[in-house]
């Protein structure tokens, strides 16, 4: 799967679409409104565990753009994962012969931590484009286009990805991608893609994210 050729930046959705479509057990959840994707077992459980180690070596609190008064609007931790790291390249290899999407568009892949009460309530992942951040955050590669997830473990209750617009309640499992398009065809940004990280309720949870961009990243 690795010798797969790059298809794009992701501007063009349809190659990025048919290359997800024709991997074995993906699943594309049904709405007009959204290109929402899911495949379980995309990382085996080693992969998993050695990504949750290099996210705890270096998590912090996580941040949001745009902050809008509430303080415990995104509660969880991030880890900002070595490029240089054999695991993570592994992983990065993994996700661009999956999605076909261009590494070069790609922010450096993150990792999210979630303790009990932990959460990140209804966003979405593209920036306001009349947000007070949008110039700080986008000038260089544009806006975020594509989303690539995966949950790292499961925790024992709570912490399901909730895409309320197209009423999908998606459950971590360890190792299960999940990947959206955060435009619409014609290019402007979808509300549609709304989603939140709902409160883990005992245990732990871990996620890898990888968002990816107009432009190259840098
Ligand atoms: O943790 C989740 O389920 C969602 C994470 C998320 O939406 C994000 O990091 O942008
Ligand atoms: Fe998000």
């Amino acid at each position: 799967m690795t010798d797969l050729p790059i298809l794009g930046s992701g501007l063009d959705a349809a190659p990025i679409v048919a290359r997800m479509l024709s991997q074995p057990g993906v699943q594309k959840v049904p709405s007009p409104k959204l290109d929402l994707f899911l495949k379980r077992g995309f990382l085996d459980a080693d992969l998993c565990a050695g990504l949750i180690e290099r996210i705890d070596a270096v998590r912090r609190p996580s941040t949001i753009a745009d902050p809008n008064g509430d303080a415990a609007f995104r509660t969880s931790e991030t880890g900002d994962l070595f490029a240089g790291d054999a695991i993570v390249q592994r992983v990065e290899a993994l996700l661009a012969a999956f999605t076909g999407l261009d590494p070069a568009h790609g922010e450096p892949l993150q990792g999210q931590r979630y303790a009990v009460g932990q959460e990140f309530k209804g966003h979405t992942d593209y920036f306001e484009p009349k947000g007070v951040d949008y110039e700080r955050y986008c000038s260089v590669a544009g806006n975020r286009t594509w989303t690539v997830m995966v949950y790292l473990n499961e925790p024992e209750a709570g912490g399901a990805t909730r895409f309320k617009a197209v009423d999908k309640i998606v459950q971590p499992e360890t190792g299960k991608l999940v990947a959206w398009n955060n435009r619409r065809a014609d290019g402007s940004p979808n509300p549609a893609t709304l989603h939140q990280g709902m409160k883990v309720r005992a245990g732990t949870k871990y996620v890898i994210t990888k968002w990816y961009r107009e432009r190259p990243w840098g």
